[in-house]
């Protein structure tokens, strides 16, 4: 079908709602009914995710039910007990997701799945671990991370509590490719599914259980805890798990954020409520000011993704990215475990071949061997989860630059929860020793060289966007740069073409001769093309010209291409 008959298909089948119908109606503009119908909302980097709204591209009641009815046959086919053992579902604070995770619920009820329903809004991480603790079959959280505010998506997650790979997904997909019309798919009334026990609420029990779990997992306790840490959960799901954990970690001066306090999911003050952009941190720095915090922490709406501010020596705070965050996590878990004497021999940690290579300098030092995946922690975990069986390595630590990171195996995505409670613990841990983290950044320079990075995004939007970033890519692989100033490319990787050992991915990565390097690919989870520059030298003034000029000449050579 064209794009133009499925359009009218929804105007004209029964099956839709009026509401439905009145805003495809209400569509004036062409290339938006286009872009609404062109294709299937697609399975990326974490799921679906898109635009709210009626049509096949959309995040809607309809493709919501679509995707629940290709993942109940998945189940269905591997018999009745995975379907007794269910499915996990949670929700974050966005538009429709609570209405969402019920839908999602009642198809699998539908399909006599059992489906486990949080009772209100649960961050993404307790999700994956839930999955683990009931020994479901599957979970899905309804969720758009940190979009803006007109996404929202779905994360699915398999047994193991990774969120699922490309087996799956396409499993998933094929199943849906045999439903040939929506009203094909089966949804059963909340009522009858709860008196039946097909749709159970579940929550507290689970948030006390993961709560504990995760306070176990403190390293140090000789630590300075007056730290002042100003918190904001950029009204998203954090808010009760993150102040539960710093208070029952003996944190007594924490402050949030009030305007970001509760759920909001026009996020009003934040607008794009993605901490790894420091304009997520305008009130938090106001606020942090006035109470001369010593740390601004925030997380994403579902509170997977984490940053924060360290206040330097003239008061002012320093936004410190997703590699150097990840450097001083590297660093303090490791040292700090090798102290204690409780670092394994086999210990291993993995991060997504997009992110920089100070945390493997800092696991070198320390004997622990680093592995490297697609981006995604759906990739990062599968080292875990292979680990289970192989018992070749012990999975100590996580992390992409993406602001994403998870210590231990408790969890296998990132948790910005248990993050926040080491950011706490590594922060008070330094004072009590006279340091910031910013002091302790500065030291592993000093020790390992002046690492650099820096990303960047280009948002380009619908059917036209996407067939740029193609053009992009295209033009990358059939021309890359070969030089910059006098520095020449020395390796390609084209993640695509080639056999790596990992799935195949739309990826370029350049390697320079003087070790610096930098990876281009379309995200999987936003309509943008993303470019990550990385560069070292001993000489910081020589890392920063490197590093911009890198930046300078690929992203001209991006814009370039129309
Ligand atoms: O959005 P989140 O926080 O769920 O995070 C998701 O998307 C990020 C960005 O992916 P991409 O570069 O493909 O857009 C990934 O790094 C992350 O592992 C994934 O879980
Ligand atoms: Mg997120």
């Amino acid at each position: 079908m064209t794009y133009k008959e499925k359009y009218n298909h929804w105007l004209e089948s029964n099956y839709f709602d009026e509401e439905t119908k009145r805003e495809l109606r209400q569509l004036k503009d062409e290339k938006e009914i286009e872009d609404r119908f062109y294709t299937d909302l697609k399975f990326g980097t974490a799921g679906l995710r898109g635009k709210i709204g009626a049509g096949t591209n959309r995040m809607n009641k309809y493709t919501v039910a679509l995707a629940t009815e290709g993942l109940a046959q998945t189940i269905v086919n591997r018999g009745q007990g995975a379907m007794d053992r269910g499915v996990a579902i949670a929700y974050d604070v966005r538009k429709y997701s609570d209405n969402f995770a019920e839908i999602a619920a009642r198809v699998l009820a539908a399909n006599g799945i059992k489906a486990y329903l949080f009772d209100d809004i649960r961050t993404t991480p307790v999700l994956g671990y839930t999955v683990r603790k009931l020994k479901t079959i599957s979970g899905v959280v309804v969720t758009a991370s940190h979009n803006p505010k007109d996404y929202n998506g779905y994360k699915v997650y398999w047994e193991d509590g990774s969120q699922i790979l490309d087996d799956i997904a396409s499993e998933i997909l094929d199943e849906i490719s045999k439903i040939k019309d929506f009203d094909e798919i089966n949804i059963m009334d909340l009522d009858e599914a709860l008196d039946k026990g097909l749709i159970t609420y579940i929550g507290k029990e689970i948030d006390d259980d993961y709560h504990q779990k995760r306070l176990d997992m403190a390293i140090n306790d000789d630590i300075d805890k007056d730290i002042k840490i100003v918190y904001t959960p950029l009204n998203g799901t954090g808010n009760k798990p993150v102040r539960r954990i710093l208070k029952d970690r003996g944190f007594t001066n924490v402050i949030v954020v009030p305007e970001q306090e509760n759920p909001d999911f026009n996020f009003t003050t934040v607008g794009y409520p993605n901490p790894e952009d420091p304009r997520a941190f305008e009130y938090a720095i106001e606020l942090g000011k006035k109470e001369d915090a010593d740390i601004l922490i925030a997380t994403d709406p579902d509170c997977d993704r984490i940053a924060m501010m360290v206040k330097d020596n003239k008061g002012e705070f320093i936004f410190l990215n997703g590699n150097q965050t990840a450097a001083l996590f590297v660093n303090y878990i490791l040292s700090s475990r090798y102290k204690n004497g409780t670092l394994p021999k086999n210990a291993a940690i993995v991060k997504s071949i997009v992110t920089g290579d100070l945390g493997t300098a800092i696991a070198n030092k320390y004997g622990v061997k680093m592995f490297e995946t697609l981006t995604g922690f759906k990739h990062i975990c599968s080292k875990a989860n292979e680990w289970d069986i192989t018992k070749e390595h012990t999975f100590i630590f996580g992390y992409e630059e993406s602001i994403g990171y998870t210590y231990g195996t408790l969890v296998r995505d990132k948790d910005a929860i248990i993050s926040t409670m080491l950011i706490a613990e590594m922060a008070a841990y330094y004072k009590k020793y006279g340091k910031t983290l910013l002091q302790v950044l500065e030291n592993l320079y000093e020790e390992f060289g002046y690492y650099r990075e820096h990303l960047i995004s280009i948002v380009l939007e619908g059917v036209e966007g996407s067939k740029r970033i193609g053009r992009m890519m295209d033009e990358l692989r059939a021309n890359p740069i070969e030089s910059f100033d006098n520095i020449k490319l020395s390796k390609t990787i084209d993640y695509l073409l080639e056999e790596t050992g990992n799935p195949k991915s739309n990826v370029l990565k350049y390697f320079l001769e003087d070790g610096s390097w930098y990876v281009v690919r379309p995200s999987g989870t936003e309509p943008k093309i993303k470019l990550y520059v990385y560069t070292k030298d001993k000489n910081k003034e020589e890392a920063e010209r490197k590093i911009n000029l890198i930046v300078d000449t690929v992203e001209e050579k991006l814009y370039s291409i129309k």
